[in-house]
């Protein structure tokens, strides 16, 4: 396969995935340009690892394209060594121990860096002897980082790769991830839970939801795409109730509300008049809010729901 810069690294046309009746992804469509670090947010089972698996040949879409530098990837096996795919559950061949793994991916990867895996392997401190099958959960999910960051694929998918690293193993791989993006830039897709912990890896974040995409944005624009408000309840539904309200959360007689926009010169003052306090939403609040569409719907307003309808909706998720 020849690699075109003229072409997106990702390129999805109404991507569709359908498990029999469940419908998975429901015609995604976008470009990803090659050499960005893209965050893949969304609730449990929206089809993150499915995207993931279509992008990397493990599994065929049900209907439109997806490609990679220009080229049908179902439809062209080669432009699998171009991919590296990194999950949790991958599995290992029964005896293999950690210099069997690193040879298998030395064989498969073309741009495979031996150094730079041995040196990563003493980072995360990875029993050699070990076979790989009793590794903890933390050290399954060094291992593939490893691999993941030893490949130096062009394009790279990692599916939660930290669950069970310890905080000092997260620091570690967040570190060698910006360093060594930095030195050998490439289009890299993560998906994770600890958004904010690896919210300055992002540059651009896509959050799925009930198999459409609900949010593609730099990060500094979805960031800037909604705020919090809070203070007195009555205070909030009052400046709120024509407003787009994602999410509320309500203790005692007091209401926080996460709001779709930007934040206008009248609604800065109409807050400081009501002593109600404007501040930034975070990326991970973000996220959570926009997954929160069936406690309430983000393009309604809160004047269709009742401000009590909303905090009860809110508790018994
Ligand atoms: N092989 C399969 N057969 C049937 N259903 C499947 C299969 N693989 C995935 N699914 C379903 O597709 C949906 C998407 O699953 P997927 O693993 O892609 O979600 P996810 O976004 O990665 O979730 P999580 O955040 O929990 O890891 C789920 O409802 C899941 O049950």
């Amino acid at each position: 396969m020849t690699i075109s810069n003229s072409k997106p690294a990702i390129s999805l046309k109404n991507l569709t995935k359908n498990f029999g009746d469940t419908h998975v992804l429901k015609g995604l469509t976008v470009e990803i340009e090659e050499n960005t670090i893209v965050g893949l947010f969304g609730r449990n089972g929206v089809g993150k690892t499915t995207l993931m698996s279509i992008l990397s040949n493990q599994e065929q879409a049900t209907g439109g394209t997806a490609q990679v530098y220009g080229h049908n990837i179902w439809e062209n096996p080669e432009a699998t060594n171009r991919i590296c795919f990194i999950r949790e559950n991958q599995k290992y061949p029964e005896e293999a121990k950690l210099a069997h793994v690193l040879k298998a991916a030395a064989d498969f990867y073309p741009n495979w860096d031996q150094d730079f895996a041995l040196k990563l392997e003493k980072r995360f401190r990875l029993p050699k002897k070990t076979q790989i099958k009793k590794y903890s959960r933390g050290q399954l999910s060094a291992l593939a980082i490893v691999v993941g960051l030893a490949s130096r694929a062009p394009i790279t998918f990692m599916d939660e790769p930290y669950l069970g690293l310890d905080p000092t193993a997260r620091d570690v791989f967040y570190e060698l991830l910006i360093s060594d993006f930095g030195e050998y830039p490439r289009t890299i897709v993560f998906s994770t839970h600890l958004i904010d912990e690896a919210a300055n890896l992002f540059e651009r974040v896509i959050v799925l939801d009930e198999g459409k995409i609900v949010l593609d944005k730099s990060i500094e624009e979805a960031t800037e795409s909604a705020y919090n408000l809070a203070g007195p309840a009555l205070a909030v539904d009052e400046l709120t109730k024509n407003l787009k309200v994602l999410k509320v959360r309500t203790l005692g007689g007091l209401k926080s509300a996460t709001i779709s926009g930007h934040v206008t010169e009248e609604i800065a003052q109409a807050a400081t008049q009501r002593n109600l306090e404007i501040s930034p939403v975070s990326l991970q609040d973000l996220v959570s809010a926009l997954g929160h569409h069936d406690d309430i719907d983000p393009l309604s307003t809160q004047s269709q729901q009742s401000p009590e309808a909303l905090a009860v909706k809110e508790y018994s998720r």
